[in-house]
């Protein structure tokens, strides 16, 4: 049986800062707990990557996030073998690496990756929970710290690519969306060091651009964004300046998205 989570907590201060939401650090302890692997999704930019490395951390588990692209294939989540010095010595892949050390493994973007992971995926998240090595002839059995948590957006329109129902069917899933303002407003004080008064102005102006509507927006500001918005201003821009830099233009490319960001931002800001 695993050692009861509350023994290994590790003390806040130590860990990333994550300001919860919800119940989600609650349920991700839980699902570690019966050993069951976790889907995220949710937006860009709205603290999933930082929430996983936050309950790494929490739980003393060491951590090994990959970043899925369309050229990810299985061997690179397992390993392969390398040629170096006239010898051939076989390289764990992150995936592997944490099978071994009882760590979490997180796939950010995990619907970009091949097909061909699904075939170490299943296997591994199920309640099998093995790893087949078809190079080296091993076959790793999890050990109960191990676990796979994997993210994607689901808002992204243009791409087709989504999970398989008998991949989905794996997990148990949170929902992530851009935080409420009570939750924002502490994160970007505590991410920059902002005053309250500013972090405030900044919140309702994510509020504003996100309820924006009739323009070329894929997505709406993130937080990561705002928090970029926050540090130019720390740095001494003026506000303006500071969102039109790291909010308005990141958002669009179309001149009259731009030119309305913009009239929102000096509603909040004026022209500085
Ligand atoms: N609840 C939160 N607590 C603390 N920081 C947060 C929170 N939400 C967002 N942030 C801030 O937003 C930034 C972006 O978050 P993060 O990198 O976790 O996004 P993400 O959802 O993983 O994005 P992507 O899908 O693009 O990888 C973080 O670096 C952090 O500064």
């Amino acid at each position: 049986m695993n050692a009861p989570v509350s023994d290994i907590v590790r003390p806040l201060a130590d860990v990333p800062f994550y300001q919860p939401v919800a119940e989600e650090c609650t349920l991700f302890e839980a699902a570690w707990r019966q050993q069951l692997p976790v889907l995220i999704k949710g937006p860009t930019g709205c603290g999933k990557t930082r929430f996983v490395a936050h309950m790494a951390a929490r739980l003393s588990l060491p951590l090994f996030t990959v970043s899925c692209h369309d050229d990810l294939t299985a061997a690179d989540l397992v390993g392969r073998h390398l040629i170096g010095a006239g010898q051939t010595v076989w390289c764990d892949g992150p995936l592997t690496r944490a099978v071994r050390e009882g760590g979490i493994c997180y796939l950010d973007e995990v619907v970009e990756a091949r097909k061909d992971t699904t075939v170490v995926l299943h296997p591994l998240t199920d309640d099998r929970r093995i790893l087949p090595i078809e190079r080296t002839g091993e076959e790793l059995v999890a050990p109960p710290g191990f676990m796979l948590v994997v993210s994607y957006n689901p808002g992204y329109q243009h791409v087709l690519k989504t999970l398989k129902p008998s991949t989905r069917q794996r997990f148990v899933a949170l929902s992530f969306d851009f935080p409420a303002p009570e939750v924002e407003l502490p994160v970007l004080m505590s991410e920059t060091g902002i005053d309250a008064g500013r972090a405030r102005q900044l919140v309702v102006l994510a509020g504003q651009l996100r309820r924006l509507q009739g323009y070329d927006l894929e997505e709406s500001v993130s937080t990561r964004l705002l928090v970029y918005a926050a540090k130019l201003m720390m740095a001494g821009l003026p506000p303006g300046l500071a969102c039109r830099t790291a909010i308005v233009e990141p958002l669009s490319d179309d001149a009259d998205t731009v030119a309305a960001l913009l009239a929102v931002v000096d509603t909040q800001f004026g022209q500085g």
